[in-house]
């Protein structure tokens, strides 16, 4: 049987982490990208980071853009305590099952929400859908031309507010170059970048941190 390599991934998963233990899933999912195949997981360099500013954060609403095969979901949802609410949203079906077996591996499968769909369709019906009224804490790492138009719609449906943090991957590789101009060029935000490398790479990278320092802009309105 020929297997893609998310299903490998999983494969591994099952094989190496300990069910119900989300840090083994990871350090699976890290060895195998290290030792066998290159996948695009956030990683654990970058993930570091993104753990520090999620706790930083201690967000009670968060929303990640692009599950993949759900790596960065389970680094996420095993800082979070039992009342935050967490959302991600995954286009392509195969990646979002592999994913839902992932985070199921990890013993986090009543915390997740995973929403299989575009983000351009499903943000504005984030309200309606699941009664959220702002996030707190979103991670974009899915198509790096979709950060700017997908941040815009957030914003434009009133779902960031004053303190809400935006984190985006890949800013430098593949690189994101007209986010950072609009995230570091408003004076209502206030941005930070994190230095680091590609994941399982020497490759520079980083992530970029936006917060809302002014009202949401649905409030300035
Ligand atoms: O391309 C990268 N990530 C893309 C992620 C896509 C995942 O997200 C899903 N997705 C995409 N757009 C949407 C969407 N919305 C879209 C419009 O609504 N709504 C919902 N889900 C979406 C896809 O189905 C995938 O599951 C990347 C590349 C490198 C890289 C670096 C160096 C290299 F040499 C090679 C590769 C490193 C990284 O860390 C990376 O994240
Ligand atoms: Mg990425």
């Amino acid at each position: 049987l020929v297997l893609v390599l998310s299903s490998r991934l999983l494969q591994a998963v099952c094989i190496n982490a300990v069910r119900g233990n989300p840090d083994s899933v990871i350090a699976a999912i890290d060895h195998f990208c290290q030792n066998q195949e290159w996948a695009m997981n956030v990683g654990d360099e970058k993930g570091a980071i993104l753990d520090s500013v999620v706790m930083e954060t201690s967000p009670s609403t968060v929303l990640e853009l692009g599950t993949y095969c759900g790596y960065s979901a389970v680094r996420i949802m095993r800082l979070l305590p039992p009342a935050t609410r967490f959302i991600t949203l995954e286009m392509n079906p195969d990646y979002a099952a592999v994913a839902r077996q992932v985070i199921q591996h990890a013993g986090l499968q009543d915390k997740v929400c995973l929403v299989e769909g575009k983000s351009a369709d499903l943000i504005p019906k984030m309200a309606d859908m699941f009664g959220i009224r702002t996030f707190d804490f979103v991670f974009f790492d899915h198509w790096k031309d979709c950060y700017l138009p997908d941040i815009r719609l957030l914003e434009d449906c009133g779902l960031l507010d004053q303190g809400s943090v935006v984190l985006a991957d890949n800013v430098l590789c593949p690189g994101a170059p007209e986010y950072l101009d609009y995230v570091r060029s408003s004076l209502r935000f206030s941005s930070r970048f994190y230095r680091s490398h590609l994941e399982y790479t020497r490759v520079l990278d980083g992530l970029e941190s936006r917060t809302q320092t002014g009202p949401g802009s649905h409030c300035g309105r």
